[in-house]
C-alpha cells in the first residue's frame, strides 16, 4: 500500500536531467566549463518532473538538497524560468505541476543553480513542441544563471545543457564549442557540506587584471586548449593553473593548498577549485588514482552529512530527457 502510494506521488508524464557542471576549470576563469557524470551511473544532477497539465503552475520539490532551498517554492528558479520562456515565447502557455528533484547542493560551486535552470527550459522546450533553437535556449539559461550570480556567464549553463567540456567563444554567433578531452581523464568531485554562495566569491575578485596578468592568463587558456588539440596531456595539465580567482578565493577556501599537495604527491594530475567553490576536483590519470583521490578527499575535506563526493567520468550527453 506505501509502495502504491510512494508510485502515485511519484507518477509522470515527462522526466528530464541536467548534470553537474565546473565552471573555469582552473584555467579558463568564465570561459570554460565542463559537465560530469559520476562513474557509478548515479544521476548528479537536477531532474525535473512534468507531471501533468494543470489549471495553475505548481511546483513540488524532493531530492536529498531539497533543504539547502527556501522553503517558499514561489521563489524557485524552475518557476521564474516558466515565466522567462513564456516572455521568450511572447505568449502564455498551458501550465503545468512539476516536481523538482534537488539532486545538487546549493552555493556548492557544481552549477546547481544553473543545472535546475538548464533542466527546467530544457524540459519546457521539449515538452512544447521546440519553439527555440539551442541558441536561443542557451541564451535564455545564461541570462537566467545571471540574474541568480550577478552577471551573466556561460560556463555553467553551457556544459550543463549540451555536455562535454566547452569553451566560451565572446561575440561569436556559436557561444561556445566543444574542446578535446582525454578519455582516461577522470574527475573527482569533493564538496565538503558547507555553502558558499556564487555572488559572495565574485565579490572578492580584482576588479581589474594588469597587461602583464591579462597576457599570463590569455596565453595560459591558449596553452591549455592547444595542448588539447595537439594530444599533449603533460602540456595540458602544467597549463591547468588559476591566474584570475583562485589567489583572491583561496582564504575562502583554505585547506585547498594542504589538499593539493597531499593529492599531486600521490600522483594526482591537478587539485583545482570547481566554479566558485568550495567544491575542489582533482583530475586523475586513472581510476585507480581516482580512487585513492577520493578516499583521501572523503576523510580531510568532507565536513558534515551534506557532504559527498563523486568520481565522475565527462558527460558527453549533457540535458536530455530520461
Ligand atoms: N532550483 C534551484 N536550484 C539552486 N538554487 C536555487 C534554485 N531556486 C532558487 N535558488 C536560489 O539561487 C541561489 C543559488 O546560489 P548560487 O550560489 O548561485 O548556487 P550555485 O553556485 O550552486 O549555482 C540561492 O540563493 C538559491 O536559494
Ligand atoms: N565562473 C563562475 C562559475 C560559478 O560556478 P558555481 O557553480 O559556483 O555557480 C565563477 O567562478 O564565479
Amino acid at each position: 500500500m506505501q509502495a502504491e502510494l510512494a508510485n502515485k506521488t511519484l507518477s509522470y508524464q515527462k522526466r528530464y536531467y541536467a548534470p553537474a557542471s565546473t565552471g573555469n576549470f582552473s584555467v579558463g576563469f568564465d570561459l570554460l566549463g565542463a559537465a560530469f557524470e559520476p562513474l557509478n551511473g548515479e544521476l548528479f544532477g537536477d531532474v525535473l518532473d512534468i507531471v501533468a497539465p494543470s489549471r495553475t503552475l505548481e511546483l513540488d520539490i524532493v531530492g536529498r538538497y531539497r533543504h539547502q532551498l527556501p522553503a517558499d517554492n514561489s521563489t524557485n528558479l524552475v518557476l521564474q524560468c516558466f515565466a522567462a520562456f513564456e516572455q521568450k515565447l511572447g505568449r502564455v502557455l498551458p501550465k503545468l505541476a512539476l516536481r523538482l528533484h534537488k539532486n545538487l547542493p546549493v552555493g556548492s560551486g557544481l552549477g546547481s543553480s544553473a543545472c535546475s535552470i538548464v533542466v527546467a527550459c530544457y524540459a519546457f522546450n521539449d515538452y512544447f513542441g521546440k519553439p527555440l533553437s539551442d541558441t536561443e535556449l542557451l541564451t535564455l539559461m545564461a541570462e537566467a544563471e545571471g540574474g541568480v550570480s550577478g552577471s551573466v556567464h556561460y560556463d555553467n549553463v553551457a556544459p550543463s545543457f549540451l555536455g562535454g567540456l566547452q569553451l566560451m567563444l565572446p561575440q561569436s554567433e556559436r557561444i561556445c564549442r566543444s574542446l578535446p578531452w582525454f578519455e582516461h581523464w577522470r574527475v573527482v568531485l569533493s564538496y565538503p557540506g558547507t555553502v558558499l554562495s556564487t555572488k559572495a566569491a565574485r565579490a572578492v575578485l580584482p576588479k581589474e587584471l594588469s597587461l602583464a596578468h591579462s597576457i599570463n592568463f590569455a596565453g595560459m587558456l591558449s596553452r591549455f586548449v592547444s595542448a588539447l588539440y595537439a594530444a599533449d596531456e603533460a602540456d595540458a595539465v602544467a597549463a591547468l593553473q588559476d591566474l584570475v580567482a583562485e589567489p583572491a578565493r583561496t582564504p575562502l577556501i583554505s585547506e585547498l593548498p594542504t589538499l593539493r599537495l597531499a593529492l599531486v604527491e600521490m600522483g594526482v594530475l591537478h587539485l583545482g577549485i570547481s566554479g566558485a567553490g568550495p567544491t575542489l576536483f582533482a583530475l586523475c590519470a586513472n581510476d585507480a588514482q581516482a580512487q585513492l583521490a577520493a578516499t583521501y578527499l572523503s576523510r580531510h575535506y568532507e565536513k558534515n552529512q551534506d557532504a559527498t563526493t563523486q568520481i565522475c567520468r565527462l558527460s558527453l550527453a549533457g540535458a536530455r530527457a530520461l
